[in-house]
C-alpha cells in the first residue's frame, strides 16, 4: 500500500503519521504542499494535523488552496483513499471533499486530552477492524473541532451511515458529538482525534495502531 503524507507549512503531525503508517506496513512518500503531483501509484493521501499557515483565516482554508490541492481532488475523484486527521480534517472540509465545517470549540479553549469515542460505522475501509458501537480512546488536541452541518446535511450523514466516530459525552460542542465523518463513497475519512498518537505502547494507547492495521487489512482483502 502506497501512502503519500502531505506537509503544509505549520503541519506538526506529519512525521508521526508517516511513522504510524509505516509501522502498519505502508510504503510512505512525503509530499510538499507546493508539489503539483502525487507519486505514481498512490493509494492513500494522508493529511496530517497541525497548524497549517498558522490557522489564519479559518483552519485549513489556506492549505486547501495549495498547489497540491488539485491532485488531491483528482485522487479522491478517482475513488482514491484520503485520510485527514485534525487539521487534515479541516483541510478536507475546506477542499469540499467532506461536508460541514469545524468551528471554534464550544468552550473556546484548546482541548488536549484522551477522548472517549464510540465507533458509529464500521462499514468502511477505515474502521472494519472495530465492532459497531465499540468504545475506544484516542487523543484530541484542537481549538477548532466543533463539527457543524445544516439539518439536511446532518440527516444525510445519519441516513447514509457516514458518521464514523462520535465522542462519548460532550467534548467540543460538535453536533450529535460527531468526531469523524465519511464521504458518500466512504473513501474519504476526516477525523478530529489523532490515531497516530495512539500507535505504539509508549503512547499509552493502541486504538490508533488498530485503525492503521485494519486499514491495511481491508485493502489487502479488497
Ligand atoms: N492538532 C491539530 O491538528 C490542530 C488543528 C487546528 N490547528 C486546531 O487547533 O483546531
Amino acid at each position: 500500500m502506497k501512502a503519500a503524507v502531505v506537509t503544509f507549512p505549520g503541519s506538526n503531525c506529519d512525521r508521526d503519521l508517516a511513522v504510524a503508517l509505516e509501522q502498519a506496513g505502508a510504503q510512505v512518500a512525503r509530499v510538499w504542499h507546493k508539489d503539483s503531483a502525487l507519486p505514481g501509484g498512490t493509494d492513500l493521501v494522508a493529511l496530517p494535523g497541525g497548524f497549517s499557515f498558522g490557522d489564519y483565516l479559518r483552519c485549513g482554508a489556506i492549505a486547501a488552496r495549495s498547489p497540491i490541492a488539485a491532485a488531491i481532488r483528482e485522487h479522491a475523484g478517482r475513488g482514491g483513499l484520503v485520510l485527514g486527521i485534525c487539521n487534515g480534517f479541516q483541510v478536507l472540509t475546506e477542499l469540499g471533499l467532506l461536508p460541514g465545517a469545524l468551528m471554534r470549540n464550544a468552550g473556546l479553549t484548546f482541548i488536549c486530552r484522551d477522548a472517549a469515542l464510540r465507533v458509529v460505522s464500521r462499514d468502511n475501509p477505515w474502521l472494519a477492524a472495530f465492532s459497531e458501537g465499540e468504545a475506544i480512546s484516542l487523543p484530541v488536541a484542537h481549538h477548532d473541532g466543533n463539527y457543524q452541518i445544516d439539518d439536511e446535511g446532518l440527516a444525510r450523514l445519519h441516513g447514509q451511515g457516514r458518521i464514523a466516530l462520535a465522542y462519548r459525552g460532550a467534548l467540543n460542542g460538535s453536533v450529535d458529538a460527531i468526531a469523524a465523518v465519511l464521504s458518500e463513497n466512504r473513501r474519504v475519512l476526516g477525523m478530529m482525534p489523532h490515531p497516530e498518537r495512539a500507535a505504539e505502547p509508549a503512547h499509552g494507547g493502541s486504538d490508533g495502531a488498530r485503525l492503521f492495521r485494519g486499514l491495511m487489512d481491508s485493502l489487502a482483502s479488497a
